[in-house]
């Protein structure tokens, strides 16, 4: 049992074999339950209701032990309060969600839903995003518990169902009920970020990116209205020309590069000494090179995103019969905002862009970039983030902050903490990145024990962590 006083009642993360089988077959069951939220109003309730038993029947311990209460929130999002030992101490929160996107079964090596093992991988949709880290945070706990491990710090885990179309009826009901209880935590943990691996060219070894925002994001609908008739007479423009028109004009203006404002210089200049010559001086001088690193930055899809608002044209809409001139088009765009930018000044942007009065804007959904978390050597949440990638990780040597180009459901949680981290313990390349909501997503079951074995380590550090002593200059 530990008193968390100090290292000696370190628990080591090692697993047996029965236990690393275990922990590999109940990654494998959460895959196989298909909690696919289509849209805030189709969610798969029967499988998040299942999922919900899954849980308690994989993770006995932690719903019988007496110093965690569990709580269903929002019908299917679940909520425990873990009370630890020290109530001097501020607690944290650990989150994940149990939702996935949908997942045809087109073009997947096998059936999204398997939760096949095959050549060391665990496949299907959610072993990346986000049931891996959902049942790692929960099999972690689990282990603790049964090596009789009372933590000193108290924590939270919230397990969100519906953060894949908005986390309005989870996190946000979740993060209000904890507010209304007086709860202020002093650091989160969500998905997010990755240790990186070959993203970037030249630079061949993996960094840990833990990210301290997260952009912000627009649904804007695009509504043309034209008068209907008979195709064999047909007006100069109609709807759907007049969509397409702007829509092409969007796609073809990027806005504007914002290379130079928020993390990213941070990021670039603590990766600078991993860089052979002469990237690495490219790199520590960014004052005299920035327009040329913003330039290559943009030439790729992926590190585009890091430089400036995004804009997808994911859905498009028009025309009710063959012979007849359509009275309307429509079309959504997915915006991903910059951190240096608001939802105002890109609405601006695009409308200028557009400058033509016949196509309408409906904002459907929009928030601004989430606030830069803390990651100085005071900052708890990052510095036991470093701490745990430095004692799992050992190969990797530069730990950066960074942005979130995806969005989570921490945003809902910002009323509760100003440290939020964005971060999934795993190792992700490029192909793997493109699984991501796209198809043959899968985690190798090494990479799954690393990832139990991280949160079994950063639990334990989170209650015998030591704040540096500050170094003479800075009293
Ligand atoms: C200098 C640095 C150089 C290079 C870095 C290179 C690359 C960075 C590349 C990748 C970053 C890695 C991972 C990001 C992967 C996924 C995004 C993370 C989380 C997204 C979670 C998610 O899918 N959310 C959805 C749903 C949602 C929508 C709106 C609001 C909340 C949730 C989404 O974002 O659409
Ligand atoms: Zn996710
Ligand atoms: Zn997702």
């Amino acid at each position: 049992m530990s008193t968390g006083k100090g290292r000696e009642r370190h628990i080591p993360s090692q697993f047996n074999q029965g236990e690393r089988f275990a922990m590999k077959e109940a990654l494998k069951g959460a895959i196989q339950i298909p909690t696919v939220s289509f849209s805030p109003d189709d969610i798969n309730t029967t499988a998040l209701a299942e999922f919900g038993e899954f849980i308690r029947t994989v993770f006995p311990t932690i719903f019988k032990t007496r110093f965690i209460q569990h709580e269903v929130i929002g019908e299917y999002s679940h909520l425990f309060t873990v009370q630890g030992s020290d109530p001097s101490l501020q607690p944290y929160m650990l989150m994940a969600h149990s939702d996935v996107v949908p997942a045809p079964d087109e073009g997947w090596e096998v059936p999204p839903f398997s939760g096949l093992e095959h050549d060391g991988f665990i496949h299907g949709r959610g072993t990346l995003d986000n049931k891996n880290s959902l049942m790692a945070i929960l099999q972690a706990l689990e282990l603790l518990l049964i090596r009789n491990y009372i933590p000193r710090r108290s924590f939270f885990i919230a397990l969100g169902h519906d953060e894949e179309v908005s986390g309005q009826n989870g996190a946000q009901k979740i993060s209000a009920l904890l507010q209304a209880r007086g709860v202020k935590l002093a650091f989160i943990v969500d998905e997010g970020n990755f240790i990186l691996d070959g993203f970037i060219p030249y630079l061949k070894k993996p960094f840990a990116m833990i990210a301290v925002s997260e952009k912000g994001g627009i649904n804007l609908r695009l509504q043309v209205n034209m008068t209907p008739g008979h195709s064999s007479a047909p007006p100069k423009e109609t709807s759907i020309g007049i969509l397409a028109a702007a829509i092409s004009r969007l796609e073809q203006t990027p806005l504007p590069n914002m290379f130079g404002s928020g993390p990213l210089k941070t990021t670039l200049q603590e990766l600078a000494n991993e860089f052979p010559f002469p990237a690495n001086i490219v790199l520590r001088n960014l004052w005299l090179f920035g327009p040329l690193v913003s330039r290559l930055m943009e030439r790729n899809y992926i590190t585009n995103a890091l430089v400036r608002t995004t804009m997808a044209l994911t859905m498009f809409n028009a025309g009710v019969k063959m012979n007849v001139i359509p009275p309307m088009a429509q079309a959504i765009i997915n915006l991903r905002i910059h951190p240096a930018q608001t939802v105002q000044e890109v609405l601006e942007l695009i409308k200028n862009i557009v400058a033509d009065d016949r196509v309408q804007f409906h904002v459907l959904t929009a928030f601004d970039p989430l606030p830069v978390s803390p990651s100085d050597h005071q900052a708890l949440g990052y510095q036991l983030l470093r701490q745990t990638i430095q004692s799992i990780f050992p190969e990797v040597n530069t730990i950066a902050p960074g942005i979130c180009i995806g969005n989570t459901d921490s945003r809902h949680y910002t009323n509760l903490t100003t440290s939020i981290y964005r971060f999934n313990p795993v190792y992700l390349h490029p192909q793997d990145f493109r699984s991501i909501h796209g198809i043959n997503e899968k985690i190798s079951v090494q990479a799954y024990e690393t990832q139990v074995k991280f949160i079994f380590e950063f639990i334990q550090n989170a209650d015998t962590y030591q704040e540096p002593i500050p170094h003479l200059h800075e009293l």
